[in-house]
């Protein structure tokens, strides 16, 4: 298990709060990041272990910062991923009322999630980026703050920064989770646990009509369920994107590997990000066909099927019957 773990900080951010599920992490060291970047950053220099960051969010979908962040450079491992339930607060210096507020701030993905509740209970209301919820919340106790209040965690709002709640549970899906991944540099792979998840960034072949489904088959013919697909712009110009896909299994099972093989027949800049347990335990019946079980015998056939023919090509009774 890594010993220092780096995280999207400071503390109090639903990453840190996702890192300490981990276990030991809460006795590791723990190095707060400035952003996503920063803290794959640390991973890739060796100055951390691994690195918590959000990759997905129930109401708003991919973190784009990360999903880029990790399909390019030096190559990373996703080693394991945590489920965080979201839920937020309004939060403000003491003695700040509801109706003095105007600006807030907070990270581009909770602000997302509350928008309803912004439009509903503070008119006109402007918002202010933050790096993270809780850099939000910090930002209130700054001499020189150009914002009214801050969209954060509870425990952050409470017991971190001493602000006042003026509002809970703003989030306007209650059941609203993310999930966070926990990233280290290229290392053996998590055992299989039956119920897995294996993440890969395919680019698109360019002038290739088609070439989506081709990759989509991959996994289709080989009885592989995919849970997440998205498409990414490369940033090198205009039209170039790659997708990034979240399949059911483990590498070490044969359709997913059989299903890895021939992305990269396809795309050979297809990039392995890691197989893991998934959090939510969930296990997607494999059909009898693309069982393990299924791959080897299927092997096995094609190989007495050769050594027959090597046979019968060395004892020269192997000549096709004339027609
Ligand atoms: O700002 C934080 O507290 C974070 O951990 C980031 C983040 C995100 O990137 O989605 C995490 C969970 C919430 O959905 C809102 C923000």
């Amino acid at each position: 298990m890594p010993c220092a773990y780096t995280f999207l900080g400071p503390e109090g951010t639903f990453t840190e709060a996702a890192l300490l599920q981990v276990p030991g992490a809460a006795q590791a060291v723990r190095l707060p990041a400035s952003n996503v970047n920063a803290a794959l950053d640390k991973v890739r220099d060796g100055s951390a272990d691994a690195a918590m960051v959000p990759i997905e969010n129930s109401v708003e979908g991919g973190v784009t910062a990360t999903l880029d962040a990790i399909a390019t450079g030096p190559e990373l491992r996703i080693i394991r991923e945590v489920l965080v339930p979201i839920s937020f607060v309004l939060a403000a210096r003491p003695g700040v009322q509801l109706e003095d507020v105007r600006r807030v701030s907070t990270h581009g993905h909770a602000w997302a999630q509350c928008r309803l509740w912004m439009d509903q209970h503070i008119l006109g209301a402007e918002y202010v980026p933050g790096s993270s919820t809780a850099a939000a919340a910090l930002g209130l106790l700054d001499a020189d703050c150009r914002y009214d209040a801050a969209i954060c965690a509870p425990l952050v709002a409470r017991e971190h920064a001493g602000l006042s709640v003026l509002a809970e549970d703003i989030g306007d899906n209650p059941g609203a989770v993310t999930r966070f991944i926990l990233v280290s540099r290229p290392a053996p792979l998590p055992e299989r646990t039956g119920a897995d998840k294996t993440t890969v960034v395919v680019p698109l072949p360019e002038d290739r009509p088609g070439a989506l489904m081709e990759i989509l088959d991959q996994f289709a013919s080989r009885g592989v369920n995919l849970s997440r697909i998205e498409s990414r712009p490369t940033g090198q110009y205009l039209g170039h994107y790659f997708f990034s896909i979240d399949a059911d299994g483990h590498a070490r099972e044969a359709r997913v590997a059989d299903a890895l093989a021939g992305l990269h027949r396809i795309s050979p800049g297809t990039r392995f990000l890691g197989s893991y347990a998934r959090a939510d335990r969930h296990a997607t019946p494999v059909p009898a066909h693309t069982s393990d079980a299924a791959f080897a015998a299927a092997r096995t056939w094609v190989e007495s099927v050769l050594a027959e023919e090597s046979a019968a090509g060395e004892s020269g009774s192997g000549a096709s019957p004339k027609a």
